[in-house]
């Protein structure tokens, strides 16, 4: 397939990203969303009471090789066998996903400026900017309901890890972003002007 265009969505943990892919997944089916989060690494050893042990905010926390690997073939028009990621036990599943090429492709995580290797296969780089104080809210609801967290152990790996490797890894990669969206997943205007740009598509 010629002409795959991929499309970055980054910003910190609860900026919103996920919600934005699925408000624009509603309105243009025929694109594929590929989650940074599918290629982490395994740490079966993880649970609430030793949180921090692994370090989920940082660039060795994933598969990057991995991550580069699929992202080149997806561009060449080839399908790949995705990752499944599993929040509560910490692992990557048994199970994989296979990805039919599409004509627009989207990388959706924390981290999808870090690595320059990945950032070139990227066309259009976009940052969700929320608060601070917003995120850890959204998170803390979330990863109680979601990912089987207690509150403890989402204000202890907060203030240990997340928030200092938002600040070394995430935030400075707002630099590389073409298109900067506050508060993400409600802000009709800027799903409005992604949407125009991908009828094109
Ligand atoms: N604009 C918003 N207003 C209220 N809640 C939101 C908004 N955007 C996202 N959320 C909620 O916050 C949580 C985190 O959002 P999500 O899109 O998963 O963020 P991210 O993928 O960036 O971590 C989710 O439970 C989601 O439903
Ligand atoms: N087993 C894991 C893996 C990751 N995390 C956290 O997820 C955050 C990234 O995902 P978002 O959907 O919030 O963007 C990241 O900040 C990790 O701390 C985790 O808690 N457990």
């Amino acid at each position: 397939m010629n002409n795959v265009t991929v499309i970055g969505i980054s910003g910190g943990s609860g900026s919103g990203k996920t919600t934005i892919v699925k408000k624009i997944s509603e309105v243009h089916p025929d694109l594929v969303c590929i989650p940074q989060d599918n290629y982490y690494r395994s740490a079966e050893y993880i649970n609430n009471e030793n949180i921090t042990a692994f370090n989920f905010d940082h660039p060795a926390a994933f598969d990057t090789d991995l991550i580069v690997e699929h992202l080149e073939m997806l561009r060449k028009g080839e399908s790949i066998q995705m990752p499944l990621y599993d929040f509560v036990n910490h692992r990557r599943g048994d199970d994989h996903i296979i990805v039919e090429p599409r004509k627009v492709v989207i990388f959706e995580g924390i981290m999808v400026y870090f690595d320059k290797r990945v950032r070139d296969l990227i066309d259009l780089k976009i940052f969700v900017d929320t608060p601070d104080d917003i995120r850890f809210i959204r998170r803390m609801r979330r990863d109680i309901h979601d990912r089987g967290r207690t509150m403890e152990s989402v204000i202890t790996q907060y203030l240990e890890v997340v928030r200092p490797g938002h600040y070394e890894f995430i935030e400075p990669t707002k630099a590389f972003a073409d298109l900067i969206v506050p508060e993400g997943g409600m802000n009709e205007m800027a799903l409005e002007v992604l949407s125009a740009f991908l009828k094109q598509f």
